[in-house]
């Protein structure tokens, strides 16, 4: 009762629905699969021996127990008491199934690299899928899953030329679809908005319009509709273009090049750069449908939005806190300023890797934040792992925060302390040791890793060169439904002085 108090009564609610939706899933699972499983194996073989742990509360499990800690801004007692009593690799009961939970940095690693290769897959709530589409890249699988995954590898390598875009949505639209900043951006932003809002909210029907998950279908095809509309105009550009036996914009660009002549509708001049519908244009010798493009676009925009702009919030955030880093920030952005003829001249790749303490402040926001706190996966057939047989069928999730907050891989561990990924060696090892994992691993390596580095990293080289700012009141972190700060940090800036004034 206790932790039910101190839980919104609106995710109360949202928890028993998806717990007993769930519920109905795995007793059909289990009744097909025609066997029970105990949490610890109980009498049976060691070899079948699940990890040790409780499943908690009847219907429930552990879920609002989880809840409450990362409600809070010290949710580590959650995972510490149960690393402490079962080992880093232990049974749960969360979110309406069973579940089994590492903080076991060789198990994550086992787990990442192990999907497609017949040991895991991956598993996302029936409510978020429905949101994402299913023929978003989160949820493909299979050889499709490993082509359109390297398609958005090669695309999402930024040029710092476009490091006027701030914005991360501006800025990865941009990325897609080569549109500049204006009405039609901020119109799918809003939308965006209200669709993210729907990924923690109870999935209720769809003719429910007035509720957030009723609001977030109905943003949902708006955006769908906005993004199909982009698909078939430039489908039917291309068409044009062919038939009139028209050179495509790549050759016209780079004739335009060898003449010397401006290539580009802005006045600069650049290579032709093919855009992600271009490519998803062409990929698949052409045979991707317009629901699969939409939903791949759509999913790009989703992952890099809430993500990025949140670390870059947080990374603000404990900057202010620790101001030995943010001095030791200032100086380094106001070295690459300084070198630069005048406030607007824009960031090159060079100034970008001459900025080796943003790099740690970004490393360590990643580390303490965790935005994506862990991976879902289940198993597609048993999985032995120091002893233990993790059965077909049943839910893992990789924890990256218990181990990236794990005393035994990092000195002072729940500190922020951004000096401590000094030294070119410090990311490396942290990488090969599995313990640093922020944008995932194996075959789902998060695409947008270097856009993401990127932004911030640029975003940070204007804030600290241009302005000044100070907390307007006390903020804390909070990690459920998503890692945010609770008031989203008001700051008051000013414009720096750096002239006498
Ligand atoms: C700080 C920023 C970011 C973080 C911490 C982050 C983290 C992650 C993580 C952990 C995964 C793996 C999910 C899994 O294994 O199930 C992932 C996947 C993904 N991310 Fe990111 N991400 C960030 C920014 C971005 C950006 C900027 C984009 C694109 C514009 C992006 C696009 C994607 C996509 C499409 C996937 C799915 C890949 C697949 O399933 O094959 N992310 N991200």
């Amino acid at each position: 009762m206790l932790l039910l108090a101190e839980v919104h009564p609106f995710l109360v609610l949202v928890l028993v629905v998806l717990v007993l939706l769930s519920l109905l899933a795995v007793a059909i699972r289990r009744k097909g699969a025609g066997r029970k499983r105990e949490v610890g194996g109980g009498g049976r073989s060691r070899r079948r021996r699940l990890p040790p742990g409780s499943v908690g509360l009847p219907l429930v499990g552990e879920t609002l127990k989880l809840i409450a800690a990362y409600k809070t801004e010290n949710p580590e007692p959650f995972i510490d008491e149960r690393v402490r009593r079962h080992g880093r690799l232990f049974t749960t009961h969360v979110f309406g199934e069973r579940t089994v939970f590492s903080a076991d940095p060789e198990f994550n690693r086992l787990v990442l690299a192990g999907e497609g290769r017949g040991a895991v897959e991956c598993s996302y709530p029936s409510s978020i899928s429905t949101l994402l589409g299913p023929h978003s890249l989160l949820l493909m699988r299979g050889p499709l899953h490993k082509r359109l995954h390297s398609l958005t590898l090669t695309r999402l390598a930024v040029r710092l030329l476009d490091q006027a875009k701030k914005i991360t949505f501006e800025l990865t639209v941009k990325q897609l679809m080569s549109f500049d900043p204006g009405e039609w951006t901020e119109s799918l932003r809003r939308e965006y908005v209200l669709l993210i809002d729907g990924f923690f909210s109870i999935p209720f029907p769809s003719f429910l319009s007035f509720t957030t998950y009723g609001r977030a279908l109905k943003a949902r095809k708006k955006v769908a509709e906005a993004l199909r509309e982009v698909i078939r105009k430039r489908k039917e550009a291309k068409k044009k273009r062919t038939t009139r036996g028209e050179k495509g914009l790549e050759d016209q660009e780079a004739a335009a090049e060898k003449q010397g002549l401006p290539t580009v509708a802005s006045g600069r001049r650049h290579m032709y750069k093919k855009d992600m519908v271009e490519e998803l244009l062409e990929a698949e010798g052409g045979s991707l449908s317009e629901e699969e493009m939409v939903d791949f676009l759509l999913a790009l925009l989703v992952a890099g939005y809430e993500t990025t702009s949140t670390i870059m919030t947080l990374a603000v955030k404990f900057l202010t806190d620790t101001p030995s880093a943010l001095a030791l920030l200032r100086g380094e952005h106001d070295k690459i300023r300084a070198m630069k003829k005048d406030e607007m001249e824009p960031l090159d790749w060079s100034d970008y890797k001459s900025m080796p303490f943003t790099q740690c402040v970004i490393n360590e926001t990643l580390r303490v934040a965790n935005i994506i706190s862990g991976v879902f996966r289940r198993a597609v057939s048993d999985v032995h792992f120091k002893g233990y047989t993790i059965p077909k069928g049943c839910k893992v999730f990789t924890s990256f925060r218990a181990v990236h907050l794990d005393p035994e891989h990092y000195e002072n561990a729940r500190t922020f302390n951004p000096w401590r990924w000094q030294g070119n060696e410090a990311l490396q090892q942290a990488g090969s040791a599995g313990v640093f994992t922020p944008f995932g691993g194996g075959p789902r390596l998060c695409p947008g890793y270097e856009l993401a580095r990127v932004v911030i990293s640029v975003f940070l080289h204007h804030l600290v060169t241009r302005f000044s700012w100070d907390a307007v009141e006390e903020d804390r972190l909070v990690f459920f439904p998503t890692t945010r700060t609770l008031k989203g940090y008001p700051i008051n800036v000013r414009l720096r002085c750096r002239t006498p004034c």
